[in-house]
């Protein structure tokens, strides 16, 4: 099977319209998501993140490299017809209602009649809008605003989900419920490849990370893996008397009380190791 993400070698250049030294937003980045992962793409402002998401979107052409979404090229049109988007400043209308918008949107992914309208309650159902569906965007709050963005987002039923700082601007029950929504789109076997600042939440709900700093990509993996501490091994023990405790501290002997639950690297957090890998980085 295809993976739902090949980003291979990519490079973007911009070049100053009037003058200037190039930008090298993109540095040789290759990201592969295979379908039903959640992929999350972290980094400082400004590292390449956005652009990486539109060169797959095929709204920005690559200098050199190539992007290809379940195995179609992104500079083909048709590559895009099983991919939702919600872009980092989504624009509504916002004298529409929210179940307004979902049709619009239902109705330009070439949806009529009765199955428009039972997506749109499917949609207003899944992000939690039901009550607020004939309600003008212009009094939406952010998170509302980052839902019905979402639920546009799914209106073809695609395959994989790009999102750009979903949560951006949301607060704390906002965030969770957009939270839940990518465990929801999880579940239904959707793949999903977002940016966010919000490292707690990479850490709960990505499969796999990678941190893009100055356009370069400087880790990558599991995150079981990025954020086991090599050298040290911690052991989980359930109802360990003190006394076995202090056997285990004088020489980690074979437990006998106690049940090992778990056995294995301590975990740091997403959000340290992005500091590490980026602050106290030269280049
Ligand atoms: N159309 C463009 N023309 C010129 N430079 C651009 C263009 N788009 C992005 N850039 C530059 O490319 C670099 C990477 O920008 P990008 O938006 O991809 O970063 P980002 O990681 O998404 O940042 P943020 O977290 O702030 O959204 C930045 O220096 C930005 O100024």
């Amino acid at each position: 099977m295809d993976p739902a993400v090949d980003i291979e070698n990519l490079v973007k250049v911009f070049r100053p319209q009037f003058g200037g030294r190039p930008l090298r937003a993109v540095d040789r980045v290759s990201i592969t998501i295979q379908p039903g992962e959640v992929y999350g793409l972290i980094g400082p402002n400004g590292s390449g993140k956005s652009t990486t998401m539109k060169a797959l979107l095929g709204l920005v052409a690559p200098s050199s490299g190539t992007c290809r979404i379940f195995g179609a090229d992104s500079l083909e049109v048709d590559s895009r017809e099983q991919v939702g988007f919600l872009p980092e400043n989504p624009y509504f209308y916002k004298h529409l209602s929210g179940a307004e918008t979902l049709r619009f949107y239902g109705k330009l992914c070439g949806l009529r009649g009765r199955s428009l309208e039972s997506r749109v309650d499917e949609l207003l159902d899944l992000v939690d809008l039901e009550s607020a569906r004939d309600r003008r965007l212009g009094g939406y709050s952010k998170g509302m605003l980052q839902r019905i963005g979402l639920a546009q987002a799914l209106v073809q039923e695609p395959r994989l989900v790009i999102l750009d700082e979903p949560t951006a601007g949301v607060d704390p029950i906002g965030s969770r419920q957009i939270r839940d929504l990518i465990f929801a789109l999880k579940k239904r076997g959707i793949t999903v490849f977002l940016c966010s600042h919000l490292l707690e939440q990479v850490q709960e709900v990505c499969d796999r990370v990678g941190i893009i700093f100055r356009g370069r990509m400087i880790r990558e993996g599991q995150l079981d893996e990025l954020l086991a501490i090599e050298d040290q091994t911690e052991l989980i023990l359930k109802d360990a008397s003190p006394e076995l405790l202090e056997k285990i501290n004088r020489l980690v002997a074979e437990s006998g009380g106690g049940e090992m639950i778990r056995s294995g690297r301590p975990r740091t957090t997403l959000e340290r190791l992005f500091l590490r890998e980026t602050t106290d980085r030269k280049n």
